[in-house]
């Protein structure tokens, strides 16, 4: 009646769906024994009935009438314990089976490669693992319980009603086949609408996150308004998309009561007859018309169960969308070569880039070589391509053409942790968890650090006088993304998780929002003990480090333009590096010194 093993959606996943509830077989099994017992139960209720009446009062049977009344109790004691029993054992199964798919859902969306992220919003994401589980949480643990125990209840009716009068039962069952048509096109109707709905809350979500991200630009530019009219409108269609999903849900409702009650009054018609001319007892008709209502009961539950689940189909649908993505290939099982010091050089041959959703490319045929312990800036308009240049090291994403080579090693082979592990990145936004400053200094090392070392890597990143100078020292929590820190004490922190971590390749993105001079000056002297005895890769935006590095490559519209030391470029007359100064450090070049007049 309720297929919905034939459904395509279902079909689909259905390996999936097998997976999530193979560890908890046990408890489902035990559940469905249950569910088998109180329903088998239940149809002793109306068989009694009859024996009562035709037995005891039509027949006045003394014995009976002691026994029977036992009976009831008995048989009621049971469906109520057997029911308790069922519903501890499927939502138990129900509520570790959905924590374990919004734990895989977790992982896999932490798994996902950088490029996966950024289409769709952090909102619509955290919908799927927070929503839509939620949805299959209830319609998983309704789904079986209701649809087990109704389908049993009905079909312990069913035999019920063909032991007490058959002829009448076959009668009765012709309203049966009317109920499938509404069951049919509602139950498509509440797929679309569940969807859309699951959709919709996607979007509320989205834009919550957004906002709450983006606080202090809506703040700036006074634009609350605004986005308090594009909540509501978010809002209210997810309102009434879930307006839509009730009414199909509860209309289901009406159809399914009087396509009953005709049954029913089939029932009492031709009963009724039938008692009128003595072809039937009274307790046969009267035991009939109480299986026939308790057969009514669980037929009218299996429809209602059909919005269960189609919810609960809509959102495993959209749950096995995400498992289905790409995993970043350090997660799945792949064996490279380790990555360790670089000893003799990094070089990139021949590498050009298109990020997956541009059309244009972004990098064009770059080759260059960094000898290991180098120190190296790359300088360039923005937009030409130097963050995306960095980003192919670590491999967030991958070169479409060309390879980089790491001590003469292809990147592109190597294994990604060890990889990861052997940089140290530092960008502009320092990424920080709302945890306390020792905390984020020591995320995501795997080695035991010691109080004095940290002190040590903190004083090396001229961080230590602040971090004491703070409520609770390395304790103190930093706030969301560290709001409670200075820009320049940021980037200070992210300085001292770098020492700490040891990383061969240092790669820096160097701040283009003015830090005051003493934050300048200390990230400044402190990169300057960091830098020893590393390769150092610099996204320079000011001429004292640009002046410092060894090499300079000047990158435009994702070509390397020029290249070559400060000194060698500043010597070539109206090369692209000069312009570069003119017009991003407003700097005009000395002919006499070959070097900027403005000094740093
Ligand atoms: N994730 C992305 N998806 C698609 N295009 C991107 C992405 N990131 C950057 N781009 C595009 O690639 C080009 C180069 O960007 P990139 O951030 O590398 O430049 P940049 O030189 O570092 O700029 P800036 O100095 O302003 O930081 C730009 O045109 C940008 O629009």
């Amino acid at each position: 009646m309720i297929v919905f093993w034939k459904d395509p959606v279902y079909l689909r996943i259905r390996k999936r769906i097998h997976c999530w509830i193979h560890p908890y077989r046990s408890l489902i099994i035990g559940g469905i024994l249950m569910a088998f017992i109180s329903g088998g139960v239940s149809s002793g209720v109306p068989i009694l009935l009859k024996e009562l009446i035709d037995k005891v009062f039509a027949k006045k049977d003394p014995q009976l009438l002691f026994v029977l009344p036992l009976s009831f109790f008995v048989l009621f004691s049971v469906k109520g314990f057997t029911g308790f029993f069922q519903a501890y054992l499927l939502k138990k199964a129900a509520l570790f089976m959905i924590s374990d798919v919004r734990q895989s859902l977790f992982e896999h969306l932490i798994r996902m490669p950088l490029a996966s992220f950024g289409k769709e919003g952090t909102g619509h994401l955290m919908s799927r693992v927070t929503n839509d589980t939620y949805i299959l949480q209830g319609g998983v643990a309704e789904i079986i319980r209701d649809l087990l125990r109704n389908s049993f209840t009905a079909v312990g009716m069913l035999v019920a009603l063909l032991y007490i009068d058959y002829k009448l039962t076959i009668f009765v069952l012709l309203a049966v086949p009317l109920t499938l048509i509404p069951i049919r096109k509602i139950g498509k109707k509440l797929r679309m609408v569940s969807r859309r709905t699951q959709e919709s809350y996607g979007d509320v979500n989205q834009h919550l996150s957004e906002t709450l991200s983006a606080i202090r630009l809506i703040k700036s530019v006074a634009s609350e308004e605004k986005e308090i009219r594009q909540f509501r409108e978010f809002s209210q269609a997810y309102a009434k998309s879930q307006f839509r999903s009730a009414k199909y849900e509860n209309l289901l409702s009406p159809i399914m009561e009087s396509i009953g009650a005709l049954g029913i009054g089939l029932a009492v018609w031709l009963g009724g007859y039938s008692v009128i001319h003595g072809h039937l007892t009274l307790g046969t008709l009267v035991g009939f018309l109480t299986a026939a209502q308790m057969l009514y009961q669980p037929i009218k539950g299996l429809a209602n169960s059909q919005a269960g689940i189609q919810q609960s189909l809509a959102a495993a649908e959209r749950i096995a969308e995400v498992l289905e993505r790409p995993l970043e290939e350090m997660n799945v099982a792949r064996s490279g070569w380790t990555v360790s010091r670089l000893e003799k050089s990094l070089e990139f041959r021949n590498v050009s880039f298109r990020y997956p959703v541009s059309s244009s490319i972004t990098l064009e045929n770059i080759s260059l070589s960094i000898p290991s312990g180098d120190f190296v800036a790359i300088v360039g308009p923005s937009g030409s391509g130097k963050s995306t240049l960095v980003n192919l090291i670590p491999l967030f994403y991958h070169p479409t053409e060309g390879e980089i080579l790491w001590d003469g090693k292809n990147l592109q082979d190597a294994d990604i942790r060890s990889l990861r592990n052997a940089i140290g990145m530092v960008t502009q936004d320092v990424i920080l968890m709302n945890q306390s400053v020792r905390e984020n200094l020591l995320y995501g090392l795997d080695r035991p650090v010691s109080r004095l070392e940290l002190e040590e890597a903190t004083k090396v990143a001229n961080a230590f006088g602040f971090i004491s100078s703070l409520p609770d020292g390395f304790e103190t929590r930093v706030g969301e993304k560290g709001v409670f820190l200075s820009g320049g004490e940021r980037q200070r922190l992210a300085l001292a998780r770098v020492v700490l971590r040891d990383p061969t390749l240092l790669i820096l993105d160097e701040a283009t929002s003015a830090l005051d001079t003493e934050s300048e000056y200390a990230i400044q002297k402190a990169l300057e003990v960091i830098m020893k005895n590393r390769t150092t890769i610099v996204i320079a935006h000011r001429l004292s480090t640009i002046r410092t590095a060894r090499k300079v490559y000047v990158l435009d519209k994702g070509k390397i333009v020029e290249e070559g030391s400060h000194e060698e470029l500043m010597r070539t007359d109206g090369g692209r590096y000069q312009k570069f100064l003119n017009l991003s450090l407003g700097l005009a070049p000395d002919p006499g010194e070959n070097s900027p007049k403005r000094s740093e």
